[in-house]
């Protein structure tokens, strides 16, 4: 294993990025110049971080969100003695009100009891920590693009509604508390939330690996989706010092100026029929990307023979660029045309080979003097690699299609 030899949050140098509206996309992010492999084309902060389940609460502190410490160094809060802390800093900084007024209520038994499900949970927990903001970071949230209205069989607005009036004083919710303004809110969340994963321990199922928390980031929120991207985001929720819940975005490859700025909203080994449906249902378009346009042409059984959406891909073939082969991917490997599978090259380079991880490679970024790191590190279960070892496995790094 590779080591990092800087930061890998580094910030870019000026700001790379530049929004715009995209036909037939919304707004989107542009490179606002050239792009190098690595670089950092974003660092930003949460407006809204919440806990993914109550169980949550038990393993991470409510304020930061990184691992507690053993059980005799954590602080419970003072109020709602449901949550804790990893340090006094934290203590003081606090939780949501309305999430803190939920956990103490019915002595601590009525959250738990309305939301007995993690389905149902993930959004109640969110509307509590929604509902506990300002008015300016409300506004930010409710800024962004909205979800399609979730399939019968979720979790219905009112019912949360009526939940988080249940749960929280009335006199601490704020003006505006509505059904509407709920049924807004869980449309931001659903299109927009970043989920920041359970630290990974060696030997661990990566297949297993959980949200601890969800974060919204009002940038990155514009990250339009591509099954082929050019950037993929990472947390390092564990690490010491501030803004530990940043998310940050990295370049896989270099990009030109003007090119949009894409991130896959899911692990990048799903199969094109599992991608359609989750961008269709959940993010309500559907993804002509060049690698979809390809796939679309393939026949079912070769598409889909099993319904595991994160099923390995497994092939081997050239490479492309990941919005269209003009930024900055170089033909490297030589081993001619794949007509069915032209985008082969991507999985090999980007997609982390750690057995059942689904995590992407990024370079690190370029060191001070402005060489290229050479080294690539998984967002997931943070392996780092060297770019002659990705070379050297091209072919036999088991992708599939
Ligand atoms: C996280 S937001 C991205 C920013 C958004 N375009 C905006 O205007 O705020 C997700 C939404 O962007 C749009 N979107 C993202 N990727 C897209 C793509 N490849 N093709 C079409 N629409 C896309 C969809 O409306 C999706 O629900």
């Amino acid at each position: 294993m590779a080591s990092a030899p800087q930061n890998p949050t580094t910030a870019a140098a000026g700001d790379a990025l530049r929004v715009a509206d995209i036909p037939g996309r919304g707004r989107g992010l542009l490179a606002a110049r050239d792009v190098r492999e690595g670089e950092v084309l974003l660092s930003e902060p949460a407006v809204l971080l919440y806990p993914a389940t109550l169980a949550s609460l038990s393993s991470y502190c409510a304020a930061c969100f990184r691992s507690l410490p053993a059980a005799a160094a954590a602080a419970s809060c003072a109020s709602c003695r449901a949550a804790a802390f990893c340090s006094p800093a934290c203590a003081a900084a606090s939780h949501p009100r309305l999430l803190c007024a939920a956990l103490s209520h019915g002595g601590g038994a009525g959250l738990a009891a309305a939301a007995p499900t993690e389905a149902v949970q993930e959004p109640l927990l969110f509307l509590l920590c929604a509902y506990s903001l300002p008015e300016p970071s409300l506004g930010a949230i409710l800024s962004l693009s909205s979800a399609p209205p979730p399939p019968p069989g979720a979790q219905d607005a009112a019912t949360l509604h009526v939940a988080v009036a249940a749960l929280a004083p009335q006199h601490m919710l704020p003006a505006g508390f509505s059904p509407d303004l709920t049924v807004a809110l869980l449309a931001k969340d659903r299109g927009n939330s970043f989920a920041i994963m359970e630290p990974y321990r060696p030997g661990m199922l990566l297949e297993l690996l959980k949200a601890r928390a969800y974060a919204v980031y009002p940038r990155a929120s514009l990250f339009n989706h591509d099954c082929l991207p050019n950037a993929c985001h990472f947390d390092y929720a564990d690490r010491p010092g501030p803004g530990n819940t940043d998310i940050v975005v990295r370049a896989l490859h270099d990009i030109t100026e003007g090119r949009e700025v894409c991130i896959s909203y899911f692990a990048a080994n799903w199969r094109y029929t599992d991608r359609q449906r989750r961008l269709l249902e959940d993010y309500g378009f559907r993804c002509e990307c060049d690698r979809c346009q390809i796939e679309s042409r393939w026949k079912d059984d070769d598409d889909n023979n099993g319904d595991d959406a994160d099923d390995a891909m497994e092939e081997e073939g050239e490479e492309d660029g990941a919005d269209g082969g003009d930024d900055g991917m170089e033909e490297e490997d030589g081993t001619g045309a794949d007509d069915d599978f032209p985008h082969a090259y991507f999985f090999v380079r980007y997609l982390c080979d750690s057995e059942g991880c689904w995590g992407m490679l990024a370079p690190l970024p370029p060191l001070p003097n402005g060489e290229l790191s050479h080294v690539f590190e998984c967002n997931l279960c943070g392996k780092l690699r060297k770019e002659e070892d990705v070379v050297a496995d091209e072919g036999t790094t088991g992708m599939a299609h």
